[in-house]
């Protein structure tokens, strides 16, 4: 498959450009007001009482920023952060490594902490409730159980896919956070942000232009601008005005809403296989062949957010808003 300009997945050029373009400071972060009001109030409090955070855990689709936020707190509460993933981890062992390792206070990161397996997740219960974990030495009847005391540290867990958390991992996390997608204006802030960061001039409203494309995901945003950054260097003077973004966004193939190929295959699955709807969510991924959580937790909720898909309880829609975002007719009588 080509290289899709509009997915979410991180390719490492992507990595690059999300580093250096990382807030620090809450302050600096834009958008998700209400994220950033709730860790402010549990940061503060938690450096007044010289105590670790809560455990905190993040969710929603890929680029809003959960990654972004782990780093900031660790600066916030002026601690270390290791950072590791549910997949990176195979055994319990390699777990009780890492939180025996960590200092008092430290975060632990823990990426797509819906992928770990049963075992690990298992040794987490008691890390995180009461800091100790249970490790067993030696082997047959000779075995015992140590209790390991670790460090008070900070848990920070994030994932695309909450629906798949298990309730027990999910109930020792004190701070839940879902992050939204950002708006026009938010992201328009974040492409003049990064612009400043690259040193590139952008006109007010080429900034507009592409913050409109970004399907309100600031890793898209960031994406986009570089994109644009080098037809305005090679093909103009180096100034993003509208009229370049849009130049460049069109021969991106990246439309009006900025929506993705898989956007738009499910779209034009509901309408061209099922009249549009009302069809389940489980029929659209078999027929794509997609996983339905995917669908659910990453791809739908972006389409709902524009009102491109209704929700109704005899399945999802087709609105006359993508109908008429696609130049179609909508030839079904509802
Ligand atoms: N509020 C924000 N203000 C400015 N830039 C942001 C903000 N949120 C995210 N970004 C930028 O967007 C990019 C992606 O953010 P980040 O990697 O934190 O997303 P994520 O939610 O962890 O994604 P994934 O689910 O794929 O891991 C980064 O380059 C980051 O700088
Ligand atoms: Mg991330």
């Amino acid at each position: 498959m080509g290289k899709r300009i509009i997915t979410t997945d991180l390719t490492d050029e992507d990595k690059k450009v999300d580093n250096t373009l990382r807030p620090q400071k809450l302050d600096d972060y834009i958008g998700q007001t209400k994220a950033k009001g709730n860790l402010k109030v549990y940061i503060e409090a938690a450096k007044q009482r010289m105590e670790s955070l809560d455990h905190v855990l993040f969710y929603g689709p890929p680029g809003l920023g959960k990654t972004t936020l782990a780093g900031i707190i660790a600066n916030e509460m002026d601690v270390n952060m290791k950072v590791t993933s549910g997949p990176a981890i195979e055994k319990p062992g390699e777990m009780a490594a890492i939180l025996n390792n960590l200092q008092e206070g430290d975060v632990l990161f823990v990426d797509e902490i819906h992928r770990l397996n049963r075992q690990v997740e298992e040794l987490l219960y008691p890390a995180m409730e009461d800091f100790a974990i249970d490790i067993v030495i030696g082997k047959g009847s000779s075995a015992k159980s140590i209790r390991l005391d670790l460090p008070k540290f900070t848990l920070v867990g994030a994932t695309t896919r909450a629906g798949m958390l298990t309730p027990p991992l999910r109930d020792r996390f004190g701070v839940v956070n879902r992050l939204e997608f950002y708006t026009v204006e938010e992201l328009k802030e974040i492409i003049c942000r990064s612009s400043d960061v690259f040193q590139v001039k952008i006109e007010e409203d080429g900034a507009l232009e592409l913050a409109r494309r970004s399907r309100g995901t600031p890793r898209l945003a960031n994406r986009l601008l570089k994109r644009v950054r080098d037809f305005a260097q090679v093909k103009y003077d180096g100034v993003i005005t509208k009229e370049i973004a849009d130049f460049a966004l069109d021969l991106l193939e990246v439309d009006k809403l900025g929506l993705d190929n898989t956007d738009r295959e499910i779209l034009f699955t509901m309408i061209n296989k099922f009249d549009g709807g009302p069809v389940g969510i489980e029929t659209i991924a078999t027929t794509i062949g997609e996983d339905s959580g995917t669908i659910e937790e990453v791809y739908e909720p972006y389409l709902v957010q524009t009102g491109l898909i209704l929700r109704t309880p005899r399945g999802r829609v087709v609105s006359d808003v993508a109908y008429k975002h696609f130049g179609l007719r909508q030839e079904k009588l509802v």
